[in-house]
């Protein structure tokens, strides 16, 4: 085999998701799994719960995983990397804690992370890295030997993950009816977290001002602007806001919200809104209802046109990226030679968060980093 498709030291690769219910009766339990001890207000619990119950109890989020591991097996196929690839999700099955134990079982030792979560913050990484900690710690108990897991690192600056998204601004801009085409603007959506979450999110040199997760964003959204420009020849104004606030009203998120955006928008004159989910690797639950249903609906209030463009979902320059970043992580480790690839002003991200990166309110351990208490 080459020596540019060897994954050595690696010998399998996880992907690790949130988890989403597969009918009616799961979405309690596992709303449930996603908010214990984190404080959300019951309230905000009933109304996410019927935005499940809306689409039949069914996340789209596991059929979009099961996509994605199809591609992912498909492209190493194709290009002779042999390396397993199992799934597990943090809230619902098939459970990270289950899947680990499989991996160890089938004799594997050195594990590779890939998250379905693009950008640094506490609920985008290191909460994560506290779920592997925890699953570490039951196989540990189960006096299993426990495998090496490094995570991979951020890929928001990818390529492979960035094109796909411009390729699908440039379809929902074609989309929009000729007479506003080229007035649009951009509004470049990602969740809404804490203000404190994101002032601390990345390694702590850059905390303060939005932090890693804000940069990282304005980062992407910059370059989608960038390149629709240069494919387009228009100039379309564009700004990052934010979508899926939950948590007491009284501590502040980032802002603005998606729906006073359009407002404020329509209210200024413009014509047309391309809505862009920079911030969500497929099309979520948050995609479909607060995107698609609840903004896209406020929109139609107000008369304003507007698109959403695609996630990257399953597109083959994902899981070409995937391959990329595999090989690159296995190379830095094995101490060859490799160049990162990433496009933007910010580089390729750390392949280990340092201590301190994304702290959490309490602190606990966090496995795949430098402060973890496992090997
Ligand atoms: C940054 C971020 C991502 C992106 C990174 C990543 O992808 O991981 C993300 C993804 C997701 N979040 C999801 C679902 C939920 N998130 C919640 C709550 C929260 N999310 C937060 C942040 C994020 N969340 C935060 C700060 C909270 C408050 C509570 C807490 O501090 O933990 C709640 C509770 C109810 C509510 O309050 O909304 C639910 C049901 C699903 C599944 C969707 C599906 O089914 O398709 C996915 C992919
Ligand atoms: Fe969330």
């Amino acid at each position: 085999m080459p020596d540019a498709l060897d994954p050595r030291p690696y010998d399998a690769l996880l992907l690790l998701s949130f988890g989403g219910p597969e009918g009616p009766d799961d979405v309690v339990p596992f709303l449930e799994n996603v908010t214990r001890g984190r404080g959300i207000p019951r309230e905000r619990l009933k109304e996410v719960g019927q935005h499940y119950f809306q689409f039949g109890g069914v996340s789209p989020i596991n059929a979009q995983n099961r996509t994605l591991l199809d591609a992912l097996r498909k492209d190493f196929a194709d290009h002779g990397l042999d390396l397993p690839v199992y799934w597990g999700n943090r809230n619902w099955a098939p459970y990270l804690t289950d899947t680990l134990r499989e991996i160890v079982q089938d004799g594997h030792r050195r594990v590779l992370v890939l998250a379905t979560s693009a950008y640094a913050s506490y609920s985008g990484c290191r909460q994560y890295r506290e779920n592997l900690a925890d699953s570490l710690a039951t196989l540990k108990d189960e006096g299993l030997e426990l495998p090496r897991i490094d995570k991979l690192r951020h890929y928001f600056n990818h390529p492979g993950f960035v094109e796909p998204m411009t390729d699908g601004v440039l379809r929902s801009l074609a989309d929009l009816p000729e007479e506003v085409r080229d007035r649009a603007h951009i509004a470049f959506t990602t969740h809404s977290i804490p203000d404190s979450a994101a002032d601390t999110s990345g390694p702590a040199e850059g905390h303060g001002d939005g932090g890693a997760y804000v940069r990282q964003h304005l980062d992407v959204a910059r370059l989608i602007a960038d390149a629709v420009r240069e494919r387009t020849g228009v100039d379309h104004p564009w700004q990052l806001v934010y979508q899926s606030r939950s948590g007491a009203p009284h501590i502040p998120w980032l802002e603005p919200d998606i729906c006073d955006h359009l407002e404020e928008r329509h209210a200024a004159g413009v014509p047309a809104v391309v809505m862009a989910p920079i911030g969500f690797v497929s099309d979520h639950m948050e995609v479909l209802y607060d995107l698609d249903t609840e903004a896209t609906a406020k929109a139609g209030e107000l008369g304003l046109p507007v698109r959403r463009s695609a996630t990257v979902g399953a597109d083959p320059r994902f899981a070409a990226a995937v391959r990329e970043l595999v090989l690159e992580r296995a190379a830095a480790e094995s101490g060859r030679d490799v160049t990162p690839c990433a496009l933007g002003a910010l580089g390729p991200s750390h392949h280990l968060c340092p201590v301190g990166c994304c702290p959490a309110r309490a602190p606990r351990p966090a496995a795949a980093g430098a402060d973890s208490p496992y090997a």
